[in-house]
This record gives C-alpha cells, sequence and structure tokens, in this order.
C-alpha cells in the first residue's frame, strides 16, 4: 500500500474556536493535496499550557466536543483517516491528554490516552505533567484504511516497550503526537523517532505544534515535525514554523527491511522477552 501522509504543524492561539477553523483549514489543503492520512499534533485546540488546559477540557464520550465533531466531519468530507493529535480530554472528574482516530466514515476508531506523563526536572526548569492529567491505562492499535497504527503521545516515544509492543501486534506506523520543548527537542526528538522506527523496522510520523516564539507560555515549542522509514531514513521534515509537512509511504519497503535485516527471527527470546500486561484493544 502506498499512500500520503500529512503532518499539520500548525501555530496554535489561546482561542479554541480559531484553532479549531485552523485545523481544519490546514485538513482542507491536506486532503486537496491528495493526503489520505492526516497527523495533527499534541495539544492542537488549545495552548499547552498546565495553567489553562484545564478551561479548555471536552467530554469526548457526552459526544459534545467541538474540537472531535470536528474532526469528525473533516475525515467523513474528505473521505480520509485522522490521527487527531491530543486534546484535553474531561471523563469521570479526571482530565487525560487524549488522541482520537477518526475513520473516512467520520466515526472514532480509537481513542489513546497518554500513558506516561511527562514530569521534568532540568536546572531552572520543571514541568509536571502529573499534577494536572491523569494516566491512560492501555495501548492503542487501530486498523485502518491507511494500515496498522500504534497511538503514542509525546513522551510515550520514550518508553521503547510501547513500540515493541506495537510491532508485536503488526504495526506498520506508530503516530506520536507531540510537542516536545526546547530543552529536549535538539537532541532527542529527531533521535527518538529513528530510534522507534529502526528498532521496530516500520514508518514513525511524529507531528508537533509550531513554535510560537511571541506568546508567553511556560513551554516553548521544538516543532520540527517528520516522518521517518524503517531504516532511520528521513522521509519528510520541517523547521519550528507552521507548515504542512507531506510524505509518501510505502509500506512494500517494510517487507524489503524486514528481509535485509531479519531482526524479529534474529530476537533471543530465550534470553529476554517483553511480558505484555495489557488487554489487547
Ligand atoms: N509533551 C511531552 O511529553 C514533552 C516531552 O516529552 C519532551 O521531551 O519535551
Amino acid at each position: 500500500m502506498q499512500f500520503k501522509i500529512a503532518l499539520c504543524q500548525m501555530l496554535v492561539s489561546p482561542i479554541k474556536e480559531n484553532n479549531i477553523s485552523h485545523a481544519r483549514s490546514l485538513i482542507r489543503g491536506a486532503a486537496e493535496k491528495g493526503s489520505k492520512l492526516v497527523v495533527l499534533p499534541e495539544m492542537w485546540c488549545c495552548p499547552y499550557s498546565m495553567k489553562t488546559l484545564r478551561d479548555h477540557a471536552e467530554d469526548i464520550e457526552a459526544k459534545s466536543s467541538p474540537s472531535i465533531s470536528m474532526l469528525s466531519e473533516a475525515a467523513a468530507y474528505h473521505k480520509i483517516t485522522i490521527v487527531g493529535g491530543s486534546i484535553p480530554e474531561k471523563s469521570g472528574g479526571k482530565l487525560f491528554n487524549t488522541c482520537c482516530v477518526l475513520g473516512p466514515d467520520g466515526e472514532i476508531k480509537a481513542k489513546h490516552r497518554k500513558l506516561h506523563l511527562f514530569d521534568m526536572d532540568l536546572p531552572g526548569e520543571s514541568f509536571r505533567e502529573s499534577d494536572t492529567f491523569a494516566y491512560g491505562d492501555g495501548p492503542t492499535i487501530v486498523d485502518t484504511e491507511v494500515g496498522k497504527i500504534g497511538i503514542g503521545i509525546c513522551h510515550d516515544i520514550r518508553f521503547p516497550e510501547l513500540s515493541i509492543l506495537y510491532r508485536l501486534r503488526g504495526a506498520h506506523l506508530i503516530c506520536f503526537p507531540g510537542a516536545f520543548n526546547m530543552s529536549t527537542g535538539e537532541l532527542l526528538w529527531e533521535l527518538m523517532q529513528r530510534s522507534r522506527a529502526v528498532d521496530n523496522q516500520l514508518f514513525v510520523a511524529a507531528c508537533s505544534p509550531a513554535r510560537d516564539p511571541d506568546v508567553n507560555s511556560d513551554y516553548m515549542i521544538w516543532g520540527h515535525s517528520s516522518l521517518v522509514g524503517p531504516f532511520g531514513e528521513i522521509i519528510a521534515t520541517t523547521g519550528h514554523e507552521e507548515d504542512v509537512v507531506i510524505g509518501e509511504i510505502d509500506y512494500s519497503i517494510l517487507q524489503t527491511r524486514r528481509e535485509n535485516l531479519p531482526l524479529e527471527k534474529q530476537k533471543r527470546g530465550d534470553i529476554y522477552q517483553l511480558i505484555d500486561h495489557s488487554s489487547g484493544k
């Protein structure tokens, strides 16, 4: 299977309605260029600021989420698959960092709640996502019109076991909506995308918001959304400004790479193994 994927590295404003209509127009542009899969970034409907996230939380289960309604309409209108970045989701008195996957019929095919919350303590800089969000409780892999896709949100990329699990369950591609910051982005963002792709011999797509240098935020975004192939090759990428990165995915290359280097066969399952405690969602 061969298709175009678009990563919408959008500039996020403090006004939700503007973000929703802006995301809609980026999706339209990507679909008009022939993209069959469109990925949005982590926290595209509001700024990624722990101070204001709660005010923007939406109830996805009650079907009263303006962000997800827009994604559903867009997916059905253009007949595409959308990995809907993430939004703050309120559910059962808790807040989650949640990604929905929409199919070409506009239905939600999967919902992934961020599993690993980003708590960071660097000299002079700390960030605690776990003070605001609750933890998701399982991996998410979904069968779509554009292949089998594993979902992780940003910090989820740092935990190789999650990606290994997706590979074991047959993923062709892992999508990571993310929002790495200036302290971690330069050294780690691309390194981790390439590592997950190479470890598991699959495609990795990582989509960030654009950096807003003027924003008075507690979190400056790194940007650099990219598509990486199974040999660690960067297929398409960008800088830190708003952009829609379009790349071509050809899944036949997965088989070639897996034959070139049959890592699955060469693994020493007699010495080490991944224990899967999840229910198989
Ligand atoms: N949003 C995040 O999870 C950020 C992250 O992981 C980082 O390194 O920055």
